[in-house]
């Protein structure tokens, strides 16, 4: 059977949404906390308390000795002073009898003498005593009955998160087990012709079309995290019936059903329809990015929610829809991530009409902290790996200004911001490295890709910490100064020189084309591919296409710009184009040719204030280290020569 599509994708506020999957989960009973069960103390840690827990017993359950000493009347210790010091007798049953720390106090006593405040006396009749040199009050070192806690007590009150401690106070007040909400289950389905698993892909290789199928190994852990117990399904290709039948089959044994991809409009995205044929459809398209194509609906009493394919908009989505419910469904409040205000670093437009979740990294640099934007692709998840957080463009706003306030919801703690250097500049796989090696010295370093110049500016506006820079000065052939000088004025700043890189053409493995120099760029079976303006190694290219007297527009590919030296090696591996120019060492990892061009320095500009910093010493040690180098010169292409040699700018 074949069925007409839906291809109305609605833009539906995240609010109106929530409020339709709400009012369809109250109609169905099911907007409330889940019943509870009993478990024993060992597996409930993390599980969320369905009833208030009364002490059954009291702790301690006897008056008890605080201290190791002795056990006394408190009125026999009455005018024993420094001067005039009092003998007790001891004895089994008084009036001094040895206790240890714990033990039941005698009945006929009301206090202890710590051991310490004692001398212990043989009497000339062999009998043993005491002699103290302080009185003590009544119920001195003694730890009454019940004073931890009283049978009937209060020890937890209902939709308590059980803490390592939580258990300890159960044990203690007698409990063996506790009642605690039931796990949510939550059927995770992942549906795709073109899904493998990641073992066939291990066995049989990735052809062109065959995507790893991951989202619901993402979308398993996180009901996990959230305290749910997921079921993990095997693979649906895209059949309309065979996904109706998991569909149907799941919403019988799971508390919620989770779909994920086929919720776009593309010819096999079956699971609107599906949804609207065995239950209720809610929500096709929330106003929100990434993660618009969202489907929310009721299937046999039961929610569905069809989460986009896209595994950044998979996982984000999971955090909007799925997160609160299961949280609900605990007792909980939906997680609130911890929030910072920051500034963000760069002009970033949003389409009016969606909120757009946007990645970002964050330090603090000074004053401030700055939250830099990392790629918005929604098939990207490094991007999520990489996020320190999220920053949230409203739907009635086209964007933000570079240096504009904005919220960050951390995914991280604000003391993870706090030790955390940051980099906006030229990328070198170097800074790879020093990253892998700082957080060995407890620092965290983030890096954002805006080329020499971009990280220039970015120290201008007090944006990083440091910026990896080799601009070519055409005129005295000296790398970085001029810029800096014109670009910080007034800033004292350190140039700290990391290393000498080749740069050079990167070609195909065995240089198909016969490429050797800049000037084969205009042949015309030649396609280029470029670095973005204020990269260096475009000033770089610039700088040796005028001196050869090469017309930038008859290179064919000028135009065509990518961002970082791996995004080239890159390009002429997949063979978009012939050649681009960059390091060796990109056209080394992924197994390219390379023709030397020039060697170019490349150096860390960093402000003094930064330079003579705590946060960033451990770098420094690091630059002018043995390891790093080491490393570096294993690599290809790189002179470490000059390495921790320093300009001082003032
Ligand atoms: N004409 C339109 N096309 C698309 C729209 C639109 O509004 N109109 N929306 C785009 C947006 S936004 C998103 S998000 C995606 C979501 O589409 P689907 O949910 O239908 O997902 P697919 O197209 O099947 O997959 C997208 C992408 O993700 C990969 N994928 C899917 N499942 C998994 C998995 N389990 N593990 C890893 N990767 C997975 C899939 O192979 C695709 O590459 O639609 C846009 N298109
Ligand atoms: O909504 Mo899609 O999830 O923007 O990428």
């Amino acid at each position: 059977m074949s069925k007409s599509k839906n291809f109305y994708l609605e833009n539906i506020p995240l609010d109106e949404a929530w409020r339709r999957f709400i009012t369809a989960l109250e109609g169905g009973g099911l907007w409330s906390e889940l019943p509870g069960e009993d478990v024993p103390l060992e597996e409930a840690l993390g599980r969320v308390t369905a009833q208030p827990v009364w002490a059954a017993l009291s702790s301690p359950g006897y008056h008890a000795s605080a201290m190791d000493g002795f056990a006394v009347r408190s009125v026999e210790t009455i005018g024993a002073a420094e001067t005039s010091p009092k003998r007790i007798p001891v004895g089994p049953n008084g009036p001094a009898s040895y206790v240890d720390t714990g033990d039941a106090i005698p009945s006929w006593a009301d206090a202890v003498i710590m051991i310490e405040h004692t001398q212990r006396i043989e009497e000339a009749d062999g009998s043993q005593s005491i002699e103290i040199h302080a009185a003590v009050a009544p119920w001195t070192a003694i730890r009454p009955m019940g004073e931890d806690m009283v049978a009937t007590e209060l020890v937890l009150p209902a939709n308590h998160l059980l803490k390592p401690v939580d258990l300890g106070a159960l044990a203690g007040s007698g409990h063996t087990t506790v009642k605690v909400r039931r796990k949510p289950r939550v059927a995770v389905l992942p549906t795709g012709t073109e899904l493998i698993t990641v073992e066939q892909a291990a066995r049989e290789g990735v052809k062109p079309g065959d995507i790893i199928e991951y989202n619901s190994l993402v979308l398993s852990a996180q009901v996990r995290e959230w305290g749910g117990e997921p079921t993990r399904y095997p693979i649906t290709i895209d059949d309309y019936q065979l996904i109706r039948e998991k569909v149907r089959t799941a919403a019988e044994t799971h508390d919620l059903v989770l779909v994920n991809a086929g919720s776009s409009a593309g010819s096999e995205d079956f699971t609107s329809s599906i949804v609207e044929d065995l239950g209720t459809l809610l929500v096709h398209g929330v106003a929100v990015r990434p993660g618009h194509p969202v489907i929310l609906g009721m299937v046999a009493n039961k929610p569905v929610i069809g989460i986009p394919g896209y595994p950044v908009s998979c996982a984000l989505t999971s955090e909007t829809f799925v997160e609160p419910l299961l949280s609900r469904w605990r007792g909980q409040q939906p997680n609130q991530k911890p929030r910072v205000k920051a500034s963000i670093t760069r002009k970033l437009l949003s389409p009016i009409g969606e909120d757009e979740m946007v990645r970002v990294t964050a330090g603090r640099v000074g004053e401030r902290v700055v939250a830099a934007p990392l790629s918005r692709g929604a098939g990207v998840i490094t991007s999520l790996v990489r996020a320190d957080g999220i920053v949230r463009i409203p739907r009635f706003s086209e964007g933000v200004e570079a240096g504009q306030e904005v919220t960050i919801e951390l995914y991280r703690t604000p003391a993870d911001i706090e030790r955390t250097v940051v980099h906006i500049g030229s990328h070198d796989l170097c800074l790879d490295l020093l990253a892998q090696h700082l957080a060995d010295s407890g620092r965290r370093f983030t890096s954002a890709n805006a080329g020499s110049l971009g990280g220039l500016l970015a120290l201008r506006r007090g944006d990083a910490h440091l910026a990896g820079s080799h601009l070519l000065d055409p005129v005295t052939g000296e790398y970085n100064v001029s810029y800096v000088k014109q670009h910080l004025p007034g800033i004292p700043v350190v140039l700290m020189t990391l290393v000498h890189r080749e740069q050079g053409l990167i070609v195909a493995k065995g240089n198909p084309k016969g490429i050797r120099t800049l000037a084969d760029l205009p042949r015309e079976d030649v396609q280029f591919v470029n670095r973005q303006r204020g990269a260096g190694t475009r000033v770089l290219l610039d700088y040796h296409l005028e001196k050869q007297g090469i017309a930038a527009g008859t290179i064919s590919g000028y135009r065509r710009e990518e961002f970082t030296h791996m995004a080239v090696a890159v390009a002429v591996q997949s063979g978009a184009a012939d050649c681009g120019l960059g390091i060796a060492s990109a056209a080394q990892a992924l197994g390219l040719d390379f023709i030397p061009l020039e060697k170019e320095r490349y150096d860390l500009v960093i402000p003094r204030v930064y330079f003579e910093s705590e946060l960033l010493r451990p770098l420094l040690d690091l630059v002018n280290g043995t390891r790093l180098r080491e490393e570096l010169n294993a690599l290809a292409g790189y002179d470490t020569s000059h390495m921790g040699e320093v300009i001082e700018i003032a």
